[in-house]
């Protein structure tokens, strides 16, 4: 059985293995790290702060029979405040046209912006790879319960979700984006001030093209980049918009990877989420549930079952150790 809870600070030597298994932005192989961002967690759930932006959730996936956290996402409240604003590279057109010579073009545009009372973002899912292609969907599973938790305490976050995706590298593993702006304005590497710009967000301001960016001047490679995402990010891109998510034509300024928005009423799972009563019986097409079992800790499984008005039906409750009438809140992933 998989369980899904807020991180705890006994975690920590898992999130260490799991950050250990790729190089993770969002979780760096860094065991002090690791536990700072716990314990911001911990305070998050525990007590929401009056500014937003300080709030950071993680949640983790816990493997029952392994007795171990295999995976795990995250929460941040508020992504861009006067602070540390949220900077984006609005895409965009220009239509010239001469007269006298009758010719006209249609040029693709992107200016620097930012944004300093930000939205809610989602981001940092990982999921060990050896888990991956489970039936029970645990990437899915990881990404749904964020939106859950955050359809039952919308008092905590933002109206609107916003999602940056990845965006494709070339064969050596370079942004094309970057080559042709970041590199000749920040003069780093891509790595570099993707990793700055966690703590520091002023050398973009100060740095960046602060004019319109014409598309028509840099190398195709660049310019295919723009609101891209790579292969490995597709799934999740096809995942966002078939529950509602929508491109903002605002993409990253290192990258051009896209950005994606749906207000959190509007997020369709969301939308799903009711009370239930558990029934022990045969199910003729189980679906797969988001079910809370403990709504002090937001403890959440999944399981599969069928939901009928308020009654979810099971066919093997002891299973997942609900009684039958059990009372629970349900979410459909
Ligand atoms: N890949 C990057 N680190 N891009 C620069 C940061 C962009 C991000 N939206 C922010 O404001 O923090």
């Amino acid at each position: 059985m998989f369980r899904i809870r807020p991180v705890k600070k006994e975690d920590l030597e898992d999130l260490y293995d799991l950050s250990g298994l790729y190089t993770f932005i969002n979780l760096p192989h860094d065991k002090e790290l690791i536990e700072s961002k716990i314990n911001s967690s911990l305070r998050s759930f525990k007590q929401m702060s009056s500014d937003l932006s300080r709030d950071h959730y993680i949640f983790v996936l816990e493997d029952l029979e392994a007795n171990r956290v295999i995976g795990c996402s995250m929460i941040h409240a508020r992504h861009g405040d006067e602070h540390e604003p949220h900077f984006y590279l609005k895409v965009g057109q220009e239509n010239k046209f001469s007269q006298t010579i009758n010719t006209g073009f249609i040029h693709g545009t992107l200016k620097l912006g930012y944004d300093t009372d930000g939205p809610t973002e989602i981001g940092g899912l990982i999921l060990d790879p050896s888990y991956r292609g489970n039936p029970n969907k645990l990437g899915k599973v990881l990404s749904f319960c964020r939106f859950m938790y955050m359809g039952l305490n919308p008092h905590r976050f933002k109206d609107t979700v916003h999602s940056e995706l990845m965006p494709p590298f070339d064969a050596d593993g370079k942004s094309p984006l970057w080559e042709a702006i970041g590199r000749r304005f920040l003069n780093m590497e891509y790595h570099d001030a993707d990793i700055l710009s966690r703590k520091n967000k002023e050398f973009i301001l100060s740095l960046f093209p602060s004019g319109t960016i014409y598309e028509t001047l840099l190398p195709i490679e660049a310019r295919n980049a723009v609101g891209k995402v790579g292969l490995d990010t597709e799934p999740v891109k096809r995942m966002l918009e078939s529950i509602g998510f929508k491109y903002t034509n605002e993409v990253d300024p290192f990258d051009g990877g896209p950005h994606y928005r749906c207000k959190l009423k509007d997020i369709k799972p969301v939308q799903t989420i009711q009370k239930a009563k558990i029934e022990q019986g045969s199910c003729n097409h189980p679906k797969l549930y988001l079910v809370m079992t403990n709504e002090e800790n937001f403890e959440v499984i999944c399981l599969k079952g069928e939901l009928n008005n308020d009654i979810l039906t099971v066919d093997n409750i002891s299973q997942y150790k609900l009684d039958q009438g059990q009372d629970v809140t349900v979410m459909a992933i």
